[in-house]
């Protein structure tokens, strides 16, 4: 192989430069051209594949910056869609006039559906990403647990939904029974994705700054974090000390939760609690969901999770609850939401991030040259040797009508009665949280921000240099 192409598609999260530069890093080594797609699937629809060659004489562009956040080459939502043969056969010939020997698209599952019907036409690895951190397998038999049944049909019994997934063959719905299996760390494809580790700093510090203003002005404080229908980033930010989280991998007890405000507002005469976006109510529905509102690829926009809580809790708990001992003026003046929102996906990332982003993407460049046609570059983790890469099929987390599910937090990971991370949650956690902050993270803060040099420099765009080297296809 002498020249691969690279992209990154879906969400941003803070450690794609860091995978693009573990990539070309690598190819530089064994002497491979690497072409970045602009803006992600975007660029293979765009008859002049619009791209931009990452290390002419295999050395890497200036650019490239592992420590800065985004993607330089850009990302989008465009869908992939595998029935359409015409548009997947022009992208093969543009490819080939490019001569693009192989693809590593930087994504998650979302991406991993898009490029199966790539890998039919060229070689395809998936070097993961996303804050989300739902590109993965809690054991490597779940893909097969999925089961097809038509829209209208009630399940009974089966009682987890994927709400998310865009069935191309028509109106399908995916369920599985809620897993009761005893659960091993070890046991897990794909332990965490990069990204997750910098949108859990954030989250888990915007709960911590949260609470000393809940606490002050006797308030509930309501943080809603991002990850849809996953709850890893709820859980991660347990770090921040909320009191009570809610995740959306188990149905809500509004009735439980609002006595345990109770317990907890008697006390301390505040409350911080985190929700993430995609929780549901105690029939399964969303809270947040946005009615018929889906974003390009096809996923379900998710937004109001928090304010639909806040309204519950307002009802549930009423103006004299606050008024009768002088807390506050009303119910509606004392609970209060915030979302940690896209600043939970941007920014430098994390030491963690960092570092296995850019090893994920070197071992992409060497899993295309291995002969990989449709694989997946992965982070696996066990107690004997912690995390250590690994190389998988594609194949193995799609299941029997080939599609690939988001992974939900394993349900043991969280305690539902006390509201917060369970023992093997917090065993979860551990591995990836410990030293994952560097001292060189901890530097850019000390000099970043209140550098001088901002208050009279305007904000330089990587996109105003890349802009240079674009080059399109037939130009
Ligand atoms: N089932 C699917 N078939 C084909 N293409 C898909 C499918 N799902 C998503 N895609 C495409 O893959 C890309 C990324 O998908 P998506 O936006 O869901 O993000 P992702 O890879 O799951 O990452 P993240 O969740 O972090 O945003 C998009 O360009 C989308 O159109
Ligand atoms: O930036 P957008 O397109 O609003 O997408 C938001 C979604 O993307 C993610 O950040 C990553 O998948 C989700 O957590 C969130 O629901």
């Amino acid at each position: 192989m002498k020249r691969i192409g690279i992209l990154t598609a879906g969400g941003d999260t803070p450690a794609l430069n860091a995978t693009i530069h573990g990539a070309v890093t690598r190819a530089n080594q064994r002497r491979v051209e690497v072409v970045g797609f602009i803006k992600g699937f975007s660029s293979l629809f765009n008859p002049r594949v619009p791209h931009v060659v990452l290390n002419p004489l295999y050395t890497t562009i200036p650019e490239l910056d592992p420590t800065c956040g985004g993607t330089l080459i850009g990302a989008s939502r465009d869908y992939v869609d595998a029935d359409d043969h015409e548009s997947i056969a022009l992208i093969a010939d543009r490819l080939k006039q490019l001569r693009i020997d192989g693809l590593i698209c930087i994504g998650g599952d979302g991406t991993l559906n898009g490029m199966q019907a790539l890998s039919e036409s060229l070689p395809t690895v998936l070097a993961p990403k996303t804050i989300d951190n739902d590109l993965g397998l809690n054991y490597p038999s779940e893909p097969n647990e999925w089961q097809r049944v038509p829209m209208e049909q009630s399940h009974p019994g089966l009682v987890e939904k994927d709400s998310e997934v865009v069935d191309p063959e028509g109106p399908f719905q995916y369920v599985r029974k809620t897993s009761q299996r005893s659960f091993d760390l070890e046991q897990m494809v794909n332990y965490v994705t990069p990204g997750y580790a910098t949108s859990v700093y954030v989250s888990a510090s915007g709960v911590q700054r949260i609470r000393t203003t809940a606490e002050s002005h006797r308030r509930i404080a309501i943080v809603e974090v991002m990850g849809r229908h996953s709850g890893y980033i709820a859980l991660g930010s347990a770090f921040g000390q909320p009191d009570l989280m809610l995740v959306p991998e188990h149905r809500m007890n509004l009735d439980g939760l609002v006595d345990r405000i109770q317990e907890i507002y008697d006390l301390q005469k505040h409350c911080v609690i985190v929700c993430g976006e995609g929780i549901i109510d105690e029939h399964g529905k969303d809270l947040g969901a946005e009615e018929q509102s889906t974003d390009p690829a096809g996923n379900v926009v998710l937004s109001g999770a928090s304010e639909k809580l806040r309204n519950l809790l307002i009802a549930k708990l009423g103006d004299k609850y606050f008024t009768s001992r002088r807390r506050n003026e009303s119910a509606k003046a004392a609970i209060f939401t915030r979302k940690i929102g896209h600043t939970q996906r941007g920014g430098r990332p994390i030491l963690f991030d960092r570092f296995y982003a850019s090893q994920l993407g070197g071992h992409a460049v060497d899993m295309l040259l291995e002969g990989f046609i449709n694989g997946v570059a992965i982070l696996n983790w066990n107690r004997e040797k912690g995390f250590h890469l690994g190389s998988v099929q594609a194949n193995d987390f799609r299941d029997r009508w080939g599609l690939i599910h988001a992974r939900k937090m394993h349900e043991s990971f969280y305690d539902a009665k006390n509201f917060r991370p369970s023992q093997i949650g917090i065993d979860y956690l551990l591995p990836i949280f410990t030293n994952c902050v560097g001292a060189d993270d901890v530097e850019a803060i000390r000099t970043g921000l209140f550098n001088s040099g901002n208050l009279v420099r305007s904000y330089h765009s990587v996109n105003v240099d890349i802009n240079k080297r674009i080059r399109f296809l037939g130009a």
